[in-house]
């Protein structure tokens, strides 16, 4: 069994004013990749900043491979990148990731063999000379990057990694966290940007006002939709009632399907179930009517328009207020 890597029970902030996050229980395995998400004002930097030890909980507990948050003990498995950074401008960046390595406990000879290999990593190689001041943020953000993984932690947060970097950038970022999963590391990430998300991670969490409404792999929250597509041929638009009269489903037509070309011929349904097995009743109407049946598969949803879906209509404060 995996061990557990990250631990909350009930965890709970409560700022005074309402806002903070409300009674959190969440397990990270190690070894795996964990995306938490929500909107602007979620609670998601305020429950990282509770399992690295940075705010005390109002309420419940916590724990990293079984140590308390908060400890010593605890902090030594993590690197932590915090959304909002800001670094000694003037140091070069080499010292900097230097100085949080000697705060880190690695040994100087280690760090020094160390910082190179960082800089390439995290696409500073050029750049560990000059002072941070001369930075740019997203050369600021890379520097944070390097700082976390200095002690080469078997755990690391990380809050928005990607947010000041250009498309370049992001790749990188993507590249790397792919990496460290590969390297059997335990990444929670906090994060907007939900195609990363969808590639990178095992399990999501979707977090709003401070709660969690959904916890999943990436694989069942996206799936659990009950849309389906068929692609047939021969249709004609009346044919579009009858289907749904004869089914008792709701059925449409989809304008065009992305990646796939537009043909003359066959066009792409999408129906509505509500139970799986009106699947084989649907496609034996389609049938019936002289219609070619070419495909037939689930529709998958993605993240973004899962999140989007699941958050709508819902009242969550921070930027919208
Ligand atoms: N120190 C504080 N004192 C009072 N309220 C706070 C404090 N820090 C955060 N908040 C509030 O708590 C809520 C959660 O903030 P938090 O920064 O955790 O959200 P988030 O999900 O990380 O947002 P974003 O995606 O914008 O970074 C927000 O309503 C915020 O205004």
């Amino acid at each position: 069994m995996t061990r557990q890597a990250i631990t909350a029970h009930e965890l709970t902030k409560d700022y005074g004013n309402g806002r903070g996050c409300r009674s959190i229980t969440i397990t990270v395995g190690e070894g795996e990749a964990f995306g938490f998400l929500g909107p602007n004002g979620a609670g998601k930097s305020t429950f990282v900043k509770m399992l690295v030890g940075l705010i005390r909980p109002t309420q419940g507990h916590g724990a990293i491979f079984g140590l308390p948050i908060g400890s010593l003990e605890a902090r030594r498995h993590f690197g932590y990148l915090p959304e909002l950074y800001w670094y000694q401008e003037w140091l070069s960046g080499e010292e900097v990731i230097w100085l949080h390595a000697r705060l880190c406990g690695v040994e100087a000879s280690e760090a020094k063999r160390r910082i190179p290999e960082l800089l390439d990593l995290v696409g500073l190689g050029l750049r560990g000379k000059d002072r941070v001041k001369r930075y740019s943020k997203g050369m600021q953000q890379r520097l944070g990057l390097a700082c976390a993984l200095v002690s080469d932690p078997p755990i690391v947060f990380l809050d928005e990694p990607a947010s000041a970097l250009d498309p370049l950038g992001r790749r990188d970022v993507r590249e790397l966290l792919r990496l460290m999963k590969a390297r059997g590391k335990t990444i929670f990430l906090n994060s907007h940007l939900l195609e990363d998300v969808e590639l990178l991670c095992d399990r999501v969490a979707l977090l709003n006002n401070g709660q969690i409404l959904q916890v999943g792999t990436v694989a069942d929250v996206l799936h659990e939709t009950s849309r389906w597509h068929l692609r047939v041929g021969g249709f004609a638009p009346f044919l579009l009632a009858w289907l749904q009269e004869a089914s008792g489903l709701t059925v449409r037509l989809l304008a065009h399907r992305e990646g796939t070309a537009v043909e003359e011929d066959a066009v792409w349904l999408e129906a509505e179930l509500e139970d799986e097995e009106q699947i084989g009743w649907l496609n034996s109407l389609v049938i019936e009517q002289g219609m070619t049946l070419y495909e037939v598969k689930k529709a998958k949803t993605k993240l973004d328009e899962w999140f989007v879906s699941s958050v709508a209509g819902r009242s969550h404060r921070g930027e919208r207020e």
